[in-house]
């Protein structure tokens, strides 16, 4: 991970995707073919963003290895990614997950990235008062690097941390419904929510690429609300 990595981050991956003009879909099914063993029909490409510290780096770590990196937290550096192959419906959509530093310092090496994102995860945690605050602002940001149809998902992160908290779920739920944004909480720790947040959005591709014009279109939003789960337990 980029966790102490340089900024390109092309460490841990096989295929870095560079926000380049080039359609990354294509190039990065490509590559995958060649360069790994694993095949997939779609591809998306997923970004975390949100401020340092909210548990970028330990969802991304859950969701592919399904473990929880306590201890001392190292911020990461630039931008990192991995990739991980999930199964929707015998669709293979291949995950292409871009975990960005929240640090203030590196936001210019990350707006870069967002253009070519189909799905933003922007994270909060529920007991930092200032990570929540700041929600605006990256969806600002947001607004001024990211396509339109980008598929936004606001989570609460660290809702295991139920003696520390300070952000009410109400107010994240407020929140995503003032800017019509899918929201849930997670927790890195307990895994809750953490596959569904993914999940959701390996979904929402494949249901833009296959849907008939007679169907309904997919709700990203409506979708996690019926999944998700509430409260302090496991996924
Ligand atoms: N209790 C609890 N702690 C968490 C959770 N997720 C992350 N943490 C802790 O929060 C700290 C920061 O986690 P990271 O994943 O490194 O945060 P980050 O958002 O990647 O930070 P930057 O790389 O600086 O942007 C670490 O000490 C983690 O152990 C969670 O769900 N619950």
């Amino acid at each position: 991970m980029g966790k102490d990595r340089m900024q390109n981050g092309y460490g841990s991956g096989s295929e870095p995707g560079s926000p380049n003009g080039h359609h990354p879909f294509r190039e990065h099914k490509q590559a995958s073919r060649q360069s790994s063993t694993e095949l997939f029909d779609l591809a998306s490409k997923v970004m975390l963003i949100g401020d340092s510290g909210v548990g970028k780096t330990c969802l991304l770590v859950r969701f592919k290895d399904g473990a929880f990196l306590s201890g001392s937290f190292i911020s990461t550096v630039g931008i990192d990614f991995r990739n991980k192959v999930v199964d929707v419906d015998g669709t293979k959509v291949k995950l292409q997950i871009w975990d960005t530093a929240g640090q203030e310092r590196f936001r210019s090496v990350t707006h870069a990235y967002y253009r070519d994102a189909h799905a933003l995860l922007l994270l909060y945690d529920v007991t930092n008062k200032a990570s929540f605050d700041n929600i605006r602002a990256w969806l600002g940001e947001i607004n001024e690097y990211a396509q339109e149809d980008v598929v936004i998902m606001l989570l609460g992160n660290k809702s295991d941390s139920t003696a520390d908290r300070v952000i009410r779920t109400e107010d994240g739920e407020k929140l995503a419904k003032e800017y019509s944004v899918a929201f849930m909480e997670t927790s890195a720790k307990t895994g809750m929510n953490v596959d569904l947040a993914f999940m959701a959005v390996a979904r929402d591709l494949k249901m833009k690429k296959t849907r008939k014009p007679t169907e309904p279109k997919f709700n990203v939003a409506d979708y996690v609300n019926q999944e998700k789960k509430t409260g302090g337990c496991c996924s």
